[in-house]
C-alpha cells in the first residue's frame, strides 16, 4: 500500500520466516492477557480431552494472530489446517475442509469477515453441533443429510471485528483481542530476531527500531532487516542506535514511526479539509488507496497515537496530528468543528 512495501504491515513474503516464528505461548512476547487466557483454556481442553472452544482472534495485521493460531494447535499438540476467507468460494471446499480434519484439529481462518454468505452457513452447524448438512439433489427430490464431523477446533482471524456476522461471531467461545505492541515487547522481539538472525546489534539500536514498528512485530522485523542492510553497507555490520537512526530516516520512518503513507494522509486532512471531518472514502479517493487499507491499516495506529479521531462525521486531525505535522491550526469557527469551507465535500460513510 505504501511508496515502500517494507513500512506496511501488511504481509510480504520474507515475513514467512519459520526461524522466526515464537512456537509457544512461552517464547510469545507481550500481549499478557491474551496469551494467559489461552494457556488456561489450552490446558483446560487437554486436560478433559476434548477440543478446545472456538477462538477467534482479532487486531490490525502483523500483530501475530496467525502465529498465536500456529501455537495453539503446538500447545494442543493436534493438527493445523490454514485457510483463508477469500480462498473457500463455494459450500463444498468449505464442506471439503472440513470432512478432512481429524479428532481435535485446529481449522484456521485468516480474514473470516471475507467468507460468502452460503459459506457462512454451512460453518454454523460445524462449529455448532460438529455437522455438516448436505443437500442431495435438486427440485422435489432434493434432501439434506447430515453428516458428523470430528471434534475440531475452529480459530478465525480478522482485522475486522464489526464486519462479522452477529451469529458467527456469537459461536466463538474464545474471542481474544490482540493489540499493539508496547516499545519495551517489540525491543524484545528485535532483540530475539536478532539472536536469531545471528544479527549484531546493539541495546540502543534495538531500541530506535522498537521505537519506530507502529506497535507491530511483523513491521520491526522487516525495519530490522533494512537496518542490518544499512549497518553492512555504511558501517561495520554492528546496528548501533546512530545506524538504526540514520537508516530509519532515510526509509522515511519518522520519529513517531509513521511512514510516508501515514503522513500524506494527515497532510491531506490538514491542507485540504482545514482537520476535518472528512469522510474515510473521501480519503481513501484522494490517497488513490482501498478503503480497507485506509480503515485497517493506516488508522488504527494514528488513532492509538492520538493522532486522529473517527467521529460520526468524518476523521478529525487532533490537537497531536496538528503537532506531529508542525501545523498551526485554523480558528475555530463554532464549537462543533473547524471552519472547512469543503462541507460539500464531505461523504456520510465515516
Ligand atoms: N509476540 C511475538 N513475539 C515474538 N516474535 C513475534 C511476535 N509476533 C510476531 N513475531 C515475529 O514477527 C514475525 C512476523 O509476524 P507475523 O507476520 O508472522 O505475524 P502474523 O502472525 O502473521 O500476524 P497477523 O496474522 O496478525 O497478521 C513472526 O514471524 C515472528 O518472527
Amino acid at each position: 500500500m505504501t511508496e515502500n512495501p517494507d513500512l506496511t504491515p501488511e504481509r510480504q513474503p520474507e515475513d514467512h520466516d519459520a526461524a522466526l516464528r515464537p512456537k509457544s505461548l512461552t517464547e510469545f512476547i507481550g500481549q499478557e492477557a491474551a496469551r494467559e487466557n489461552l494457556r488456561v483454556f489450552v490446558e483446560a481442553a487437554k486436560s478433559r480431552g476434548e477440543a478446545m472452544d472456538h477462538v477467534l482472534f482479532f487486531g490490525p495485521p502483523g500483530l501475530g494472530k496467525t502465529t498465536l493460531a500456529q501455537i495453539v494447535a503446538k500447545e494442543l499438540g493436534v493438527g493445523f489446517r490454514a485457510t483463508s476467507g477469500p480462498v473457500i468460494a463455494k459450500a463444498g471446499d468449505l464442506a471439503a475442509l472440513l470432512t478432512n480434519l481429524e479428532e481435535g484439529d485446529v481449522l484456521f481462518i485468516d480474514e473470516i469477515h471475507r467468507l460468502s454468505p452460503v459459506v457462512e452457513e454451512v460453518l454454523y452447524p460445524a462449529m455448532e453441533d460438529r455437522a455438516l448438512d448436505i443437500i442431495i439433489g435438486e427440485g422435489p427430490s432434493a434432501r439434506s443429510v447430515r453428516i458428523d464431523l470430528p471434534p475440531f477446533t475452529l480459530v478465525g482471524a480478522t482485522t475486522r471485528q464489526g464486519l462479522l456476522t452477529t451469529p458467527l461471531r456469537d459461536r466463538f467461545g474464545i474471542p481474544v483481542r490482540l493489540n499493539f505492541y508496547t516499545e519495551e515487547e517489540l525491543e524484545r522481539v528485535v532483540t530475539r530476531g536478532a539472536k536469531l538472525l545471528d544479527m549484531a546489534i546493539e541495546s540502543g539500536g534495538a531500541r530506535e527500531i522498537a521505537r519506530r514498528a507502529r506497535g507491530t512485530p511483523r513491521v520491526a522485523g522487516r525495519l530490522m532487516r533494512r537496518v542490518r542492510d544499512f549497518a553492512h553497507v555504511a558501517g561495520d555490520g554492528v546496528v548501533t542506535a546512530k545506524i538504526a537512526d540514520e537508516a530509519l530516516t532515510r526509509l522515511e520512518v519518522d520519529r513517531l514511526g509513521l511512514d510516508a503513507m501515514d503522513r500524506r494522509y494527515l497532510h491531506m486532512i490538514a491542507g485540504i479539509y482545514k482537520g476535518g471531518p472528512v469522510g474515510v472514502e473521501t480519503l481513501a479517493a484522494g490517497l488513490a488507496e482501498p478503503r480497507d487499507t485506509i480503515e485497517e491499516v493506516v488508522e488504527p495506529f494514528l488513532i492509538q497515537l492520538g493522532l486522529i479521531a473517527r467521529t460520526a462525521r468524518g476523521r478529525c486531525l487532533n490537537d497531536g496530528g496538528w503537532k506531529h505535522l508542525d501545523i498551526t491550526p485554523p480558528k475555530r469557527t463554532s464549537d462543533s468543528g473547524y471552519d472547512t469551507g469543503q462541507s460539500g465535500l464531505f461523504d456520510a460513510n465515516g
